[in-house]
């Protein structure tokens, strides 16, 4: 069993580098393999999990555009189990050199699709855009993973998120689901907060998980460590919140395969 998500909200500042770091760390230290692809320009989930920019042989940008085999871009983190393929900030030059290619929204799937069964979890950071970038990861992953951050205007766009991914199912990717929806940087003591919970609830319908991810400045800080939150700081409430995320992912997850 194998399965690809993308984490995408085009809104910026959200929690998804977040989720898809700490998420990922903590599906793999429960035993699972995972690999992230950064496919973000601003290479946030390759610098927060301590890997230097600047010293990368290749990139996911020479997959896309120079034909590199996947393979030789998939690095090992310092977490056993735990894998990437790293960004750089070429990857914002890709968005424009792809328009000229054949096939330029189905980069990304013909990367996954060569290294999906070593894996049993791939998940793809989207950049805050609904460019050809972020089309690109949603054409080429099985479901879509939202993070919605708990504050005024957390619904602003999120009609025009639902837009790009019904043209892309509709289209380019008709097996593309929706995983689940993750409210992040809760604050239980803010009637704000809880408002937008309800809020989210109602539009996403089934599809909030139960586990929300509080607002906890050791998140904050893990990444200028370049640690997940597992390893940066295992009994704060930010990893407790992301150890639960990741076992009720995989109860649902698995369900559903
Ligand atoms: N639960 C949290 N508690 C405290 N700080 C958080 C939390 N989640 C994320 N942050 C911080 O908020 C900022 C934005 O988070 P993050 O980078 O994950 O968002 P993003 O959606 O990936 O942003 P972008 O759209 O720029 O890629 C970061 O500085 C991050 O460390
Ligand atoms: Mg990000």
């Amino acid at each position: 069993m194998s399965k690809s998500i993308a984490v995408f909200n085009q809104k910026g500042g959200v929690g998804k580098t977040t989720t898809v770091i700490n998420l990922s760390a903590c599906l793999a230290s429960l035993g699972k393999r995972v690999l992230m692809i950064d496919i973000d320009p601003q290479g946030n989930t390759t610098s927060g999990i301590g890997i230097d920019k600047n010293s990368l042989e290749y990139t996911l940008y020479d997959i896309l555009i120079n034909n590199v085999n996947p393979k030789e871009c998939i690095k090992a983190t310092q977490q056993e189990s735990l894998y990437i393929i790293p960004a750089s900030v070429q990857l914002a030059g890709a968005e424009i050199e792809l328009t000229s290619f054949q096939g330029r929204e189905l980069k990304l799937r013909e990367c996954i699709t060569e290294i999906k069964k070593d894996f049993d979890y791939i998940f793809v950071d989207c950049p805050p855009s609904l460019g050809l970038l972020s089309v690109n990861a949603l054409s080429a992953v099985d479901s879509v993973l939202i993070p919605i951050q708990c504050e005024y205007y957390a619904l602003e766009g999120v009609s025009q998120l639902m837009n790009t991914y019904s043209l892309v199912k509709k289209g380019l990717n008709k097996k593309l689901e929706i995983e689940g929806v993750v409210l992040s940087m809760f604050d239980g003591r803010t009637n704000l907060s809880i408002q937008v919970v309800e809020e989210v609830k109602k539009f996403f319908k089934g599809k909030v998980y139960r586990t929300m991810i509080p607002r906890n400045v050791r998140l904050a800080e893990a990444p200028s460590h370049g640690l997940s939150i597992i390893s940066y700081d295992p009994k704060s409430k930010g990893a407790e919140a992301y150890l639960e995320l990741a076992q009720e992912f995989l109860e649902l997850s698995e369900e559903v395969i």
